[in-house]
């Protein structure tokens, strides 16, 4: 599969920025700058997939909204929201390693859902695909935990964990996308992409 189509990404994910250059697609990362405030609360009754789609749309619009203003050419625009489920809680990005502790506490020795969310924005036409993926993660000792907080990982991801990192340790089993649960999934990407062609 190849892709012809420049595009921008509009992420501050290093992570995304990585895959994409996987895929071999070219493109350019937007510093869109970001609303501030912590993630985006969820509504009332929403499910996983309709909240990371709406995060998602959000800053692909966002994007394509701050693309308007600056003297940029005008390109299809990629953007994407990973978040973690437990139970009925999401784990967003830890605000300091107390909260990370916090999360991974939650997290040890249970399942989890990681849901991405990726849209392709061409103007205000938007196209979007969504992956799951069930996540087992071992029991964690707490000095297990220190040391993974110690290592600066958790900060900037959601969950507070990089399984494409050192917390790859601590996954026994996933169900699902592994780009996915890194911040892009590659075959839904794809797709999205293909239909550029
Ligand atoms: C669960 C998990 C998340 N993550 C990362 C992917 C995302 O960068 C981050 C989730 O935060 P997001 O809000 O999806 O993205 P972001 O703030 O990093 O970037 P932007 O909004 O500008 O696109 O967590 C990993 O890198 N590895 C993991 O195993």
């Amino acid at each position: 599969m190849q892709f012809h189509t420049k595009i921008y990404l509009a992420s501050a994910s290093p992570r995304r920025h990585e895959i994409l250059l996987q895929m071999g697609v070219a493109h350019t990362v937007l510093d869109v700058p970001a609303p501030p405030g912590e993630d985006e609360p969820r509504l009332a009754g929403e499910s996983p997939a309709d909240y990371v789609r709406r995060t998602a749309k959000e800053k692909a619009l966002r994007a394509v909204a701050w693309i308007s203003t600056q003297a940029l050419p005008q390109q299809p625009v990629l953007a994407a929201d990973t978040t973690v489920f437990i139970g009925n809680d999401i784990l967003g990005k830890p605000v300091d390693d107390d909260d990370a502790r916090q999360m991974l506490r939650r997290l040890s020795g249970t399942t989890h859902s990681v849901h991405t969310a990726v849209v392709l924005a061409c103007g205000q036409h938007l196209d979007e695909k969504v992956s799951m993926t069930d996540v087992r993660m071992k029991r964690l000792s707490d000095a297990e935990i220190e040391a993974y907080c110690a290592t600066g990982e958790p900060m900037g991801k959601a969950g507070s964990y990089g399984i494409q990192g050192r917390a790859a340790l601590f996954i026994e089993h996933i169900a699902g996308s592994y780009s996915g649960v890194m911040g892009l999934p590659i075959f839904e990407t794809g797709q999205l992409l293909q239909r550029l062609a």
